[in-house]
């Protein structure tokens, strides 16, 4: 999916809404238990009773890597189910030297690798240029790149000042040198409210991908207000304060009042925010 589409699909879906599903077998429904896939079963109930509001769908690899080989099953279904119209993106934190990179990219972007062709994969910059460059050989597909991230321990190094600024800010303006706005995002979390303008005075077109409202506390106004640029350039995810919205049999019910109040709330902001 190209900048220009992911626009166009959140002008269309009136949202910037990214669905995390991070699907713990542990808190799955009951009833759902008993299914040949429990966390397949719950993924499409989820992505049935979302889709009309979000325009993206971020499963975190770990959930599914902790099943085994049931689990990359259940991801590569999942995969498969979720509509063609929404953007899809391998939250894996990825990045090594470049030969094994080359082979996480090949993972997540070449279906005939893995069975799954995600469009974009997070990536942590910290190994640098080699790292990630292999991950921008397949045409088409995205990096989303770690800046400065939600949890608390995001600041022992993002924040540290390097040559008298931040370190996420190095990241940053070095990064654009690999790859332009057209093919590279930034992870930024929702509860670094602070630092949002000053990420778009550095990187003004960028779409940035913002976990941390819901379950972690961060403003998705504040996030809204400070990160809009001219083409939103903005994809808020929420994972468990969607998919657990309810534990019971109403569990997708719920999960579409969440999703639903979400893309109201961010329809809002978009007229407000994005310039006419
Ligand atoms: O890359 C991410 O998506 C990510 C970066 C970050 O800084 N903070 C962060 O929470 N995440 C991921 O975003 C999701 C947040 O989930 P909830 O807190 O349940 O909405 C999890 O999958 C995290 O791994």
């Amino acid at each position: 999916m190209t900048y220009q589409e992911l626009f166009a699909s959140i002008l269309h879906q009136k949202s910037y809404l990214c669905v995390g599903l991070d699907t713990d077998l542990r808190k799955i429904p009951a009833h759902l238990q008993s299914e040949a896939d429990p966390v397949f079963a719950f993924n499409r109930a989820i992505i049935d009773a979302t889709a009309e509001y979000c325009v993206a769908y971020k499963p975190n690899i770990a959930f599914y890597e902790a099943q085994g080989p049931k689990g990359w099953e259940s991801l590569r279904k999942t995969l498969d189910y979720i509509p063609k119209t929404h953007f899809t993106i391998a939250d894996a934190k990825r990045g090594d030297i470049g030969n094994t990179s080359g082979l996480y990219a090949r993972t997540f972007f070449d279906p005939s690798s893995a069975g799954l062709e995600f469009d974009s994969v997070t990536v942590a910059p910290y190994m640098g240029s080699d790292s990630v460059q292999p991950f921008l050989e397949f045409e088409g597909k995205w990096v989303i790149l770690l800046a400065l991230t939600s949890n608390p321990g995001g600041a022992d190094f993002q924040r540290l000042s390097v040559n008298g600024k931040p370190l996420y800010e190095q990241v940053l303006t070095t990064s654009q040198q690999w790859a332009g706005a057209d093919r590279m995002m930034y992870v930024v979390g929702a509860t670094q409210a602070d630092a949002f303008a000053d990420i778009r005075r550095l990187a003004p077109d960028h779409f940035l991908l913002v976990p941390g409202v819901g379950a972690q506390g961060g403003s998705l106004e504040a996030v809204s207000r400070h990160g809009m640029n001219s083409h939103c350039g903005l994809l808020v995810n929420s994972a468990r304060g969607i998919i657990y919205a309810s534990s019971g049999p109403d569990f997708a019910q719920k999960a579409r009042l969440e999703a639903r109040a979400i893309q109201q709330e961010m329809e809002k902001y978009l007229d407000q925010f994005l310039p006419h």
